[in-house]
């Protein structure tokens, strides 16, 4: 079997989910677009936050997915779970099994701000349920609720509970994550990718990165072979563009980018707006730069 860190390494892209004009999914557009992305990265997230699944039904979800696969049918993908309605969950990880997957995304229970014990038990409960690992998409900013270290070392105690999306913003808990768990821990905040994998994180899971993949491929790359050099000089051509594509709430700025470049419509679903004027046009000025795309 392929060690987790074999399996969760390398760069992963969260899919946005394009929409047409009459507000539907994009298939045609999502096909395409995970088919070229597909061959430069680790794996693809469906229906993470910037895959906008909060705005998507059960039905669509499971859509996503089926096309994503259908475009991608090599490729290691990983299906975002998050939600308060425990059993609802339940209902989705039944759903999800005819299909072929490499992992679950998922987040802590949003806006109920459970106690560390209460999040032990959900976590246990889904990795008992869940025929594929779980990733625990740490992200308190988003649902209100942060895992403590003594959280993290519990639940990774369960074989099917075998990496961190690590949005916790805090380089201590990522630092004892790495050296005191057998977690492998990703970055989830795109500008803390070098840092993260100078830690000894594995990877990351990053928006950014369905621009110039291959770019924020290679920082990896030279992490692995202990180019510090390069991986630098790939990452700081790279910051500029990641941190003007977070200038208003992601997925707004990945898929004016996106727009840009003709794969996808620019619009987000309701309650998201897309991105405004001067971020489309701060982007476009970016994406000419052929520095960049070196
Ligand atoms: O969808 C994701 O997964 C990501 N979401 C982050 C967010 O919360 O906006 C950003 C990160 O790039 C990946």
């Amino acid at each position: 079997m392929e060690s987790q860190t074999g399996l969760f390494s390398g760069i992963w892209v969260p899919l946005v989910t394009p929409f047409a004009a009459d507000g539907a999914v994009d298939h045609d557009a999502l096909r395409r677009l995970a088919q070229h992305l597909a061959p430069h990265v680790a794996g693809l997230v469906v229906c993470g936050s910037t895959g906008e699944a909060h705005a998507l039904d059960d039905g669509e979800q499971l859509a996503v997915l089926d096309s994503v696969r259908a475009a991608a049918p090599d490729t290691r993908l990983m299906f975002g779970l998050g939600g308060p309605h425990l059993g609802h969950l339940h209902d989705t990880i039944a759903a999800l099994r005819t299909r072929r997957l490499d992992a679950l995304l998922v987040t802590p229970p949003y806006y109920v701000r459970p106690s560390q014990a209460a999040l032990i038990d959900y976590y246990l409960a889904l990795a008992d349920a869940s025929p594929w690992p779980i990733v625990v998409y740490n992200i308190p900013y988003r649902t209100g609720v942060a895992l403590s270290f003594e959280a993290f070392a519990a639940i990774a105690r369960h074989p099917n509970i075998r990496a961190v999306k690590d949005c916790g913003g805090d380089p201590t808990l990522t630092l004892e994550l790495i050296t005191h768990t057998p977690l492998a821990v990703l970055a989830g905040e795109d500008g803390h990718l070098l840092a993260t994998l100078a830690l000894g994180g594995s990877g990351a899971i990053a928006a950014s990165a369905h621009l110039h993949p291959q770019r924020f491929a290679a920082v990896h790359a030279a992490m692995q072979d202990g180019r510090l050099a390069d991986a630098q000089r790939h990452f700081h051509a790279l910051w500029p563009l990641i941190r003007t594509l977070f200038d208003e709430p992601n997925p707004a700025g990945i898929k004016a980018a996106l727009a840009a470049q003709g794969w996808i419509d620019a619009r987000c679903r309701a309650p998201m707006h897309a991105a405004t004027d001067g971020l489309r046009q701060r982007l476009a000025t970016m994406l000419a730069d052929p520095p960049l795309a070196a």
